[in-house]
């Protein structure tokens, strides 16, 4: 090893989940989640020499799982669930110094029969809620929630003009197209220790619907009139500031918008030059190539 720093982590990823709490008045909570773990531990002659003897196997963590995941008697969030996790592997194993939690939950929501919310029913749903939680031996920690597949649409009050025009550029200006997009978000939590986490069960689940109810206020607008869109780069910050704004709890937000691309059709040929003329309605879709558009909103803190 002289002369030679090893950086290592080992996990299981994907382990899939389904729990069940079933209510004495016949009402059953059902989540199906996907979690991945990833553990910082001390182990580096399992790398250099062969000895096994300080690594946690990765099937002992599929198994905890299912413990843990048994052992919760109540329905909880995601968050809460990866924070358990941490917490026991940080604690449970001496040679473990740092566990990296990541699930996501499958969209199952509860059905409606005839307006009447049903006891064991549900349907898939598209938006997944995600996180990410970094646990120390320390106790210090950082929890970071997200969601993922929050496809939206609108089909006007958007454009793109003024940008760079080359030899290479072909894109007309434009103050009147579609705009279409699949949102990923994730935002970070100011908390740095266990004890700062705010112990109301539902916080992580609130927050969740909130965020997601104000990013999608925020690309639309108001119902009537909508609001402008001159890139999607804008539409990205004004949805991440909108949180920023709103929740003073959250530390940074990170939005990933991909533009997904209506294209106007116009077909006409030589015999026949107008067969579709294009009035902004009718539209090829597709799915790629699509733009890219990424960017995270920080707090800049103020520790002078
Ligand atoms: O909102 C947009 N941002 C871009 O950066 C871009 N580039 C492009 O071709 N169309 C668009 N639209």
């Amino acid at each position: 090893m002289e002369g030679l720093k090893l950086e290592q982590q080992h996990g299981k990823a994907r382990v899939r989940v389904g729990r069940i709490w079933k209510q004495p008045a016949g009402t059953h909570h059902f989540v199906e989640w996907n979690v991945s773990i990833s553990l910082i531990s001390n182990c580096i002659t399992a790398y250099t020499r062969g000895d096994n003897s300080d690594i946690v196997a990765t099937d002992t963590m599929k198994n905890t799982v299912y413990v843990k995941a048994k052992e919760c008697k109540e329905q909880l969030s995601v968050e809460d669930f990866a924070i358990i996790l941490g917490k026991h592997f940080t604690s449970f194993y001496q040679q473990v110094t740092a566990a990296i939690i990541k699930i996501v939950e499958k969209p199952w929501e509860r059905i409606y029969v005839h307006g009447q919310p049903h006891e064991h029913g549900f349907k898939l749903g598209s938006v997944r809620h995600t996180t990410e939680v970094m646990i120390k031996k320390s106790g210090e920690v950082q929890v970071i929630s997200g969601l993922e597949g929050l496809t939206l649409l609108k089909t006007t009050k958007s454009g793109f003009e003024g940008f760079i025009r080359d030899k290479y550029t072909i894109l007309p200006d434009t103050r009147e197209r579609m705009l279409a997009t699949e949102v990923t978000a994730s935002w970070r939590y100011p908390f740095h220790a266990l004890a700062s986490i705010p112990a109301k069960k539902s916080y992580f689940m609130e927050r969740y619907i909130e965020v997601k109810g104000l990013l999608m206020d925020s690309f639309f607008g108001p119902p009537k009139d909508g609001v402008y869109s001159p890139s999607v780069q804008s539409t990205l910050y004004h949805m991440a500031n909108a949180i920023l704004v709103r929740f003073p709890d959250i530390a940074s937000v990170q939005l990933k918008l991909p533009n997904i691309h209506f294209l106007p059709v116009k077909l006409s040929s030589r015999d026949n030059p107008v067969v579709v003329e294009f009035e902004d309605d009718v539209f090829l879709p597709t799915d790629e190539p699509h733009g890219t558009i990424e960017a995270t909103l920080d707090r800049i803190s103020s520790k002078m």
